[in-house]
């Protein structure tokens, strides 16, 4: 049932219930660690067998990586079950924010992993679900819901956005604004574009905001979205006319609960980008294809991108969008978003 069976799954591991995800090298079953305790782990696995099935990069920091001789860097590593690893001992395994507070004791062994496929897909769907890429891994057993390796990826897929509904919005950068919502029948997210000023045949102004609770709605210092969010606005109320899209790709397509995970990682010492793979999550797991899929829907094929961020830039070119002119944005940092701005320009290919 494609999409709609990653949902399901979705919504179980988020509640801590146990999903089966098939590949084409078989099957694993799987509890999310997160939020596991002793009694949901004992109704998961009464024998106390299960495994624990993690992030290539968190087995690595646990000096595992070595003991399996995988070819793919990015493969996950199951970590043998020992009689003395609980549910408490399996979230200092999985979290690295903990790793200071209670310095993990092991030796944990690594084991081969009968289904690499379907670990993978287990991993690619823990980021949808916004939870720590980490589970407790048995083969039989009941599960909530199951779900294979393709429908996880048809989750992801932007092609199913619609336009839902429209209204006039006027904002304070611009009375003249009409806001568009866009919806998938097969994820709950909701984009929206703010078009502002009068439409002509001129290529728009365009930014493409991923969503940032902290910065946009708290004010944070940490980063630059609130300001860039702001500056953005007027930049397209100055032009012709012009869109902001605001995707709801929040701590760059890791949901809100990893990204302050992140920050907390950042709390000791981790740069931007280390934080994101100490978790086990990519630099960045934004696909702006989506994007691609909303201007496609409001019937605009070229543009004027307001962003630093090549990647932005090839990332609509390459969904069919054409980006006729890169319109940088940068504001002043702060002595609290200096680093990450300084990490971007360094470690990610902004243009700062
Ligand atoms: N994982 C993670 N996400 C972060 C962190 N700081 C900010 N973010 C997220 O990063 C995203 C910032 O997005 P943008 O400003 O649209 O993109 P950008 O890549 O900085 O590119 P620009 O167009 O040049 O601004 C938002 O989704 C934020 O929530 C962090 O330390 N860790
Ligand atoms: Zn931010």
């Amino acid at each position: 049932m494609g999409a709609r069976d990653a949902a399901r799954a979705i919504d179980a591991l988020r509640r801590g219930w146990p999903v089966r995800v098939q590949a084409a090298d078989g099957a694993l079953r799987l509890m999310a660690v997160e939020g596991a305790d002793s009694v949901t782990l004992a109704a998961f696995d009464p024998g106390a067998r299960a495994d624990i099935l993690i992030s290539a990069a968190r087995a690595q920091t646990l000096k595992l990586a070595n003991q399996i001789a995988a070819a793919d860097p990015d493969m996950p590593v199951l970590v043998a079950r020992a009689p003395w690893i609980d549910a408490d001992v399996a979230t200092a395994i999985s979290d690295p924010v903990l790793d200071l507070a209670s310095p993990l004791k092991g030796p944990f062994m690594a084991k081969p992993l009968a289904a690499p496929l379907a670990a993978k897909a287990a991993l690619r769907l823990a980021r949808l679900a916004g939870i720590l890429p980490a589970y407790f891994a048995t083969v039989d057993g009941e599960v909530e819901a199951e779900v294979g390796a393709d429908d996880v990826d048809a989750y992801d897929d932007a092609v199913h956005l619609d336009i839902a509904t429209r209204a006039r919005l006027p904002v304070s950068a611009s009375e003249t604004a009409e806001i568009v919502a866009f919806r998938s029948p097969d994820e709950p997210r909701e984009h929206v574009a703010l078009i502002v000023g009068q439409r002509d045949s001129s290529p728009p102004v365009i930014r493409l905001h991923s969503e940032c609770l902290t910065g946009d709605v708290l004010g944070s210092l940490k980063c630059d979205c609130g300001p860039q969010l702001h500056e953005a606005l007027h930049q397209i109320a100055d032009s012709t006319w012009g869109i902001l899209l605001y995707l709801r790709q929040e701590g760059r397509g890791i949901g809100l609960v990893n990204k302050l995970r992140a920050y907390a990682l950042q709390d000791q010492g981790f740069d931007t980008v280390d934080a994101n793979v100490r978790l086990g999550f990519a630099i960045d797991a934004r696909d702006f294809s989506v994007a691609a899929r909303m201007l496609d829907l409001l019937g605009v094929g070229e543009v004027r991108l307001l962003t630093n961020n090549p990647n932005k830039v090839t990332g609509l070119e390459a969904a069919g969008i054409k980006v006729a002119e890169r319109l940088p944005i940068i504001l002043p940092a702060n002595p609290h978003n200096e680093r990450y701005l300084a990490t971007k320009r360094d470690r990610t290919g902004h243009q700062l």
